[in-house]
C-alpha cells in the first residue's frame, strides 16, 4: 500500500489490487504507481516487454488521479482504516458519506463492501467495519443519554436493477424509482389498499438495529436474497447495484417517520374523494346540446357546499400530514446528538464489464440473451450517468444530471444529503494477465472520475 494520504476532498478514487487468482497457468501483468503531489498515477502493461512491442496492447499510464493504491496483500481492515475511518467526524456531525466499489466481475467489489467472512475484523467488508466502529461511538453517547433518545443504526439494503429497486430487508419487494412533485426521488413499493380505504405506499424498509450482532444478522438475511445471474467469468456475478445504508437513528425519529407514512395513507382516500366530488358536481353542470356543443345544465346547480366540505376534510388530513412532517424536523432540531441522521452509504456497483458495451467482444456478446443485452445497456448507462454526476458536482455545475438514470436518481438523496458530505470510489482490479483489458477499462473509468474529483478541477 502507498502510505501517503491525499487530503479529504469531496471525492476521492482509490485503486485496490486483488491477489492473483489461484488458477493453473495464471500470470501477472506489470504494474507500478508513481507519486505526484498528494496523488498517485498508475502504470500497467500486459507483460514486461510489451511496452516496446509493436503488436498487442501497450503500457498505459493514468493521470495522478488516485488518492491511494492498495496492493494485493492489503486486507479489508487496511482499506477500511485508510478510506472509511477518516470520515467519522463527518458522520458524527450528521453528514452523509458514500463509498462505491467499481470493477470487473470477480475483481473484489463484494469482498470489499461486505466481505465473505463476517466474523474476523481483519476480513469483514467496509460496511460491517463501519457499523462496528459506529456502534462503539454510539454506545459511548448512549451511556449518558436518556431512554427515548438512545441511538441505533438504521439499516436499509436494496438492489437497483433496470428501473426498479428490490428491498432486501423486505422479502425483495419491488419498489419503483420516481421523481415526486417535490422534485425529490421516491423509491416506493406497490400501492397497498388497507382497511377503511387507506392506501399505503411503503418506502424502502429501514430496520433499526440496537447491536452489532443484530445488524450483522439482518445484513446476512438480506444478502441471502441478493440476485445473482450467470456470468462467463464469475458465476456469482452481480447484475445489480447493491446499496447498503447505515443511518444514525433514535426511537423518536423512527416513530416520527412511521407517523408520516401513516398520515400519507390516511390522506390518499380523502384527497381522492375531494377530486371525485368536484368532478361529479362539475360534470352534471354541463349537458351536450343537439349540435354536439356543451352548455350549462338548467336543471342542475353545482352543490358548492358538498365540494367545500370534501375539500375541508382533505385539508384537515393534509394538516395532519404537515404536523407529522414537522415532528420529524423537530426531532432533528431538538436532538442533543448532532450525529442523528448521519449516514454511511456503501454501493457495490454492477460489473464494469457492462460499461461501454461497444468494447464487449462480439463472441461474448452473442452468448448473451436479449434480456442480458438489454440489462447490460442499462448498467452501461447507469455507470456513465454516475461518472457524469460526479463530474458535474466537482465542477460545481448548476445542473447535476441526476435524472439520467435510475441509479443516479436513487443516489441523488445521498449526494445532496449534506452539503459537505464526502464520496469515494474504490476501483477493484485483478493483476491477472487474461484480465488486462478489463483492468485497463476499470482504471480508465476511475481515472476520468478521479480527474474530476475534489480539488483537481
Ligand atoms: N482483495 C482480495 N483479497 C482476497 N480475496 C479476494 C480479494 N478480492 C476478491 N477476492 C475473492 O475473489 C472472489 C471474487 O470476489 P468478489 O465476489 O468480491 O467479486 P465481485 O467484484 O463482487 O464480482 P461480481 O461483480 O461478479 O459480483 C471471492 O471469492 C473473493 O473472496
Amino acid at each position: 500500500m502507498s502510505t501517503k494520504q491525499a487530503p479529504l476532498t469531496s471525492f476521492k478514487v482509490y485503486v485496490r489490487w486483488r491477489p492473483l487468482p489461484d488458477e493453473p497457468g495464471a500470470t501477472e501483468i506489470k504494474r507500478s504507481n508513481a507519486e505526484a503531489g498528494d496523488y498517485q498515477s498508475v502504470t500497467i502493461s500486459p507483460s514486461p516487454d510489451s511496452a516496446s512491442s509493436s503488436r498487442g496492447p501497450k503500457a498505459w499510464t493514468s493521470a495522478a488521479s488516485f488518492a491511494q493504491v492498495f496492493d494485493a496483500g492489503d486486507d479489508n481492515r487496511a482499506v477500511y482504516e485508510n478510506v472509511v475511518s477518516q470520515t467519522f467526524p463527518r458522520i458524527m456531525a450528521g453528514k452523509t458519506c458514500n463509498f462505491f466499489a467499481y470493477g470487473h466481475t470477480g475483481s473484489g467489489k463484494t469482498h470489499t463492501i461486505v466481505g465473505y467472512d463476517h466474523e474476523d475484523i481483519q476480513q469483514v467488508g467496509l460496511s460491517l467495519s463501519a457499523a462496528k466502529e459506529l456502534f462503539q461511538k454510539l454506545e459511548e453517547l448512549n451511556s449518558t443519554t436518556s431512554d427515548g433518545q438512545q441511538l441505533a443504526i438504521g439499516l436499509r439494503m436494496y438492489e437497483v436493477r433496470k428501473k426498479s429497486a428490490f428491498d432486501l430487508l423486505n422479502g425483495r419487494t419491488e419498489c419503483f424509482v420516481r421523481e415526486g412533485s417535490d422534485g425529490k426521488t421516491h423509491v416506493r413499493g406497490e400501492t397497498e389498499t388497507l382497511e377503511g380505504g387507506k392506501v399505503r405506499v411503503r418506502p424502502i424498509l429501514m430496520v433499526p438495529c440496537w447491536s452489532f450482532d443484530q445488524l450483522r444478522k439482518e445484513l446476512e438475511k438480506g444478502l441471502d436474497l441478493r440476485a445473482t445471474g450467470t456470468s462467463t467469468v464469475h458465476d456469482k456475478s452481480s447484475r445489480t447495484h447493491a446499496v447498503f445504508e447505515l443511518e444514525v437513528v433514535n426511537k423518536a425519529l423512527v416513530e416520527a417517520r412511521d407517523a408520516v407514512i401513516e398520515r400519507q395513507s390516511e390522506l390518499v382516500p380523502h384527497g381522492k374523494h375531494a377530486t371525485d366530488v368536484y368532478l361529479e358536481e362539475n360534470s352534471k353542470a354541463y349537458i351536450q346540446g343537439s349540435d354536439g356543443k356543451f352548455m350549462m345544465n338548467p336543471n342542475h346547480t353545482i352543490n358548492q357546499a358538498r365540494i367545500d366540505a370534501a375539500e375541508a376534510t382533505k385539508r384537515e388530513y393534509e394538516q395532519h400530514l404537515e404536523a407529522a412532517e414537522a415532528t420529524v424536523s423537530e426531532v432533528f432540531a431538538t436532538t442533543q446528538h448532532p450525529c442523528l441522521g448521519g449516514k454511511f452509504v456503501f454501493v457495490d456497483l454492477a460489473g464494469s464489464e457492462y460499461y461501454d458495451q461497444k468494447s464487449v467482444s462480439s463472441a461474448a456478446a452473442t452468448k448473451q440473451t436479449a434480456e442480458e443485452r438489454q440489462e447490460g445497456r442499462q448498467i452501461n448507462s447507469d455507470l456513465f450517468a454516475l461518472k457524469e454526476v460526479i463530474r458535474a458536482r466537482a465542477l460545481h455545475q448548476a445542473r447535476i444530471p441526476f435524472r439520467s438514470s435510475p441509479l443516479t436518481m436513487v443516489l441523488r438523496e445521498y449526494f445532496q444529503g449534506s452539503e459537505d458530505g464526502y464520496s469515494a470510489m474504490i476501483l477493484t482490479v485483478s493483476p491477472a494477465a487474461d484480465q488486462y483489458a478489463a483492468t485497463m477499462n476499470t482504471v480508465k473509468y476511475g481515472n476520468l472520475v478521479g480527474m474530476a474529483g475534489g480539488d483537481k478541477v
